[in-house]
């Protein structure tokens, strides 16, 4: 350290504070360079066994032994360097062995050694297909990331927009889904992207697939050419067509299982079993039963047949914990119901697809496939949620005897070895007459039973894969029967290849903004609804309600007629002969409101000044007393002037000959719609670059500010300040909420699979050490919620 001088007294504290920071400053220019000329030396062809062996920043370095990960898996001894190099990547390596390590270690690394800072705007952008996934994606950010300071966040939707959008614009990391960060791309002007670095595609085939092509294509559109994109997936292809829409350069393919004998882990044994669709439930609830003290992930074709079996066998209380998860729940039942059957050591869940890809569920002992899968990658990605990072599983998938040839051709020529396997008869038993009874008895399950039948026979028509998928050769009514039913349901089939379509499509992404995996429910703008729809749907007002019911059904007529039409044939007392609507905002309001414009003429009680009763002859003659009917005529209209001064209407009909002549009405139609949105499109996007540029400005001035403040005064401490917020940017990933934040005393928590009682000692809180030093894995819904809810501070 230099000698004190003069005028910094040695005793001073916030002197030897402001040194050691100074000092700490020019350790790490020195380091940041030093770490760059290591990684440009760093020689890919290298075996690298240990992360340690990789030229790596100290925070990550220290993030990734806090963490426990010491050995480099294959996949990320290979990307890892390349990725660290800046090269385009597509990766591909079995399920379970360790890809998000393999994207996430560059992404902080690059951003590090490129100084990145608050002012430099989003630097990484990872995007999953699942909100589940991108939860989990983040958490393993946070883990290795805790000692960094970048600000990251997690975009997935269920949460307002514009709570996500004041905070988007200070994110360096972004985990999201497609649906949610197309949406902000296209509303949150503040959020600038140009600036981008890193783009990352985890199961980057599913992303690609058709689901989310628009939304990734529109995202891509928005993003900077120049960045380094990585796909990782279990499932890889070099799909051409893929690269180009990503404008990935001279990709490394990075292929651990392409030289493999098997593109699933060595760990996991898979098994198939002949099972008619009729005898499929009978199978699966003696495999449970016989399983109770396993871990067991039930996969099958729709949220319905889920639902289903679920209620049904909850019934039947097979002796195990059971679940369910489909993207029909709320995200909060989804995220507690993930959570607990992570935490738990013996259960069951059925699930659909919704987990298939990328979920790190610990200790899972068997995934079975009740309902065959679409295709060998979707097998490939269930399959994995076992056997993850060297451990044991097993699989079993269900085939029905039309089936089987058609998928084990699939299965064969991606390389996965399975074996045939029969239930033992002993164990076999029956629950149809159970079934029966509880459908019988309890109506809704019925219904429910009904309804899982006819999403599972349109889900087998739908499938595309004609060779597997047959739908005649299915005992329909077998099945029917084996869930309980009083017959097969009627199905009505949707043609050609939309229903395909249809099913894929996350519902995120159908205009309804449905959504299963990724986006929340926007509130959908209420209908323009005027005071007289109000008023004729009114009911139940006193004994006119009647008459006004029948006004109502009579719309379209005109109602004068009609009410005259009633006072010819009709000589009730007190019955409405004829109800003139008066414009609340005309100047006939204040006659209305003395009730004295129209002599006789009352005003309907509970209607208020909306409508004038005429109940008598005379009254009616009135009205067509011209002087007083001026009062209810309308006051004038609005004119517009042409440049020559001349008057027109507001919206004059054209002449009928020229409109025809331009074409079809609908033809006319679609062009002016297409005129109108190029138009406010480019506004919109005019308006956009404007904020942006703006913004892009006050940030510039910040960052100069900043760098002037430091060139004078050499001790001062980086202090970042966004919209006049102080804000250090450490605190942004640092304020993440940790389970144990609050309590002096953390919380005991469960151990990890490869933890031993050894990290107990390790965990415990050093002294002087920052809270953030024991960050703990979220457990309950409260954190994950607070996870999604508060990643954004
Ligand atoms: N280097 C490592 N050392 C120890 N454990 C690791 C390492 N890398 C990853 N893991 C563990 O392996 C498991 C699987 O990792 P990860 O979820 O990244 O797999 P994946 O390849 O992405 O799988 P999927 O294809 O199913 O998405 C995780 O529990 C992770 O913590």
């Amino acid at each position: 350290m230099a000698p004190p001088t003069a005028r910094h007294k040695p005793n001073a504290p916030g002197k030897f504070k402001s040194d050691a920071r100074s000092l700490k400053r020019k350790r790490d220019v020195v380091d940041h360079e030093k770490l760059q000329n290591l990684v440009d030396e760093l020689d890919i062809k290298s075996e690298f066994k240990e992360f340690c062996d990789l030229p790596l920043s100290q925070p990550t370095a220290s993030g990734l032994e806090a963490s426990h990960f010491k050995t480099l898996t294959d996949v990320q001894s290979k990307a890892v360097p390349l990725a660290l190099k800046g090269k385009d990547i597509l990766g591909a390596a079995k399920t379970g062995s360790g890809k998000t390590l393999a994207f996430l270690v560059p992404v902080l690394e690059n951003l590090y050694r490129q100084k990145w800072t608050e002012f430099d705007g989003l630097g990484a952008l990872i995007i999953s297909p699942t909100r589940e996934l991108a939860i989990q994606i983040f958490e393993v950010l946070r883990k290795i990331g805790r000692h960094h300071t970048f600000s990251a966040g997690l975009i997935i939707g269920g949460r307002s927009l514009q709570e996500e959008q004041e905070r988007l614009g200070r994110m360096n990391i972004l985990v999201c889904t497609p649906g949610r960060m197309l949406q902000h791309m296209d509303q949150t002007a503040a959020f600038e992207v140009d600036n981008l670095q890193m783009l990352v595609l985890d199961e980057a085939d599913r992303i690609m697939d058709m689901g989310f092509q628009t939304a990734i294509d529109a995202i891509v559109e928005h993003l900077p050419k120049k960045r380094q994109t990585l796909l990782f997936s279990a499932t890889q292809t070099k799909r051409v067509s893929d690269l180009a829409r990503l404008s990935l350069k001279d990709p490394e393919y990075v292929s651990v299982h392409e030289s493999a004998a098997s593109a699933t882990p060595m760990s996991l044994q898979q098994f198939y079993v002949l099972c008619p669709l009729a005898d499929k439930l009978d199978t699966l609830f003696s495999f449970i039963r016989s399983n109770i003290k396993a871990k067991i992930i039930v996969f099958l074709s729709s949220g319905k047949q889920v639902r289903f079996v679920y209620e049904s066998f909850r019934h039947l209380q097979p002796g195990i914990p059971l679940m369910h998860l489909h993207g029909r729940q709320k995200q909060t039942t989804r995220l507690e119901i993930t959570s607990k059957f992570s935490a738990s050591k013996n259960s069951c869940i059925f699930a659909t697809d919704v987990v298939a890809r990328g979920l790190d569920f610990p200790a899972v002992d068997w995934v079975i496939q009740l309902d065959c899968p679409e295709d060998a990658d979707t097998y490939i990605h269930r399959v994995g949620r076992t056997a993850r990072y060297e451990r044991a599983g097993k699989a079993v998938l269900f085939l029905d005897p039309s089936e089987e040839e058609g998928m084990l051709k699939r299965l064969e020529q991606k390389k996965v070895p399975i074996q045939r396997t029969k239930p033992r008869e002993k164990k076999q038993q029956s629950i149809k007459n159970q079934l029966q009874n509880m459908c019988f008895q309890d109506p809704e399950l019925k219904y429910l039973g009904q309804k899982a039948f006819v999403s599972y026979a349109r889900s087998i028509f739908v499938q595309k894969d004609k060779e597997i998928y047959h739908i005649n050769k299915y005992d329909l009514e077998g099945y029917a029967a084996s869930m309980g039913l009083p017959g097969a349901p009627k199905i009505k089939f949707r043609k050609g290849e939309d229903a395909k379509k249809a099913k894929n499509i996350p519902r995120a992404l159908l205009s309804s903004e449905e959504e299963s995996d990724d986006e929340p429910k926007e509130p959908k703008k209420p209908e323009v609804r005027t005071k007289y729809d109000r008023m004729f749907e009114r009911r139940n007002q006193d004994v006119l309600s009647g008459h006004y019911s029948k006004l109502i059904a009579e719309d379209g007529h005109d109602e004068i007629d009609d009410a005259r039409k009633d006072a010819d044939d009709d000589n009730d007392f007190l019955s409405v002969k004829r109800v003139v609507s008066v414009d609340e905002s005309s100047d006939d309001d204040e006659a209305s409101d003395e009730g004295d414009a129209i002599p006789g003429a009352k005003i309907i009680p509970g209607v208020g000044r909306e409508a004038i009763v005429i109940d008598s002859k005379r009254k009616e003659k009135l009205m067509t007393s011209k002087k007083k009917l001026l009062k209810l005529k309308e006051k004038g209209t609005k004119l517009v002037f042409d440049d020559e001064g001349k008057p027109h209407e507001m919206y004059e009909l054209e002449d009928e000959r020229d409109f025809v002549r331009r074409g079809p009405a609908d033809a006319q139609r679609a062009k002016f719609v297409e005129l109108a949105t190029e138009k406010v499109r480019e506004a919109d996007l005019d308006d956009k670059e404007l904020a942006k540029q703006k913004k892009r400005e006050r940030r510039e001035k910040k960052k100069a500010k900043y760098a002037e403040e430091n060139a004078g005064s050499e001790d001062e401490a980086p202090a970042l300040v966004e919209d006049g917020d102080h804000q250090d940017p450490l605190e942004l990933l640092a304020s993440l909420p940790l389970a144990d934040e609050e309590d002096s005393k953390p919380a005991k928590r469960p151990k990890k699979w490869f933890e031993d009682d050894s990290e107990d000692e390790k965990r415990k809180p050093k002294k002087n050490k920052r809270v953030i030093e024991t960050a703990d894995e979220p457990e309950t819904l409260e954190d994950l919620e607070a996870l999604a809810a508060g990643l954004l501070k």
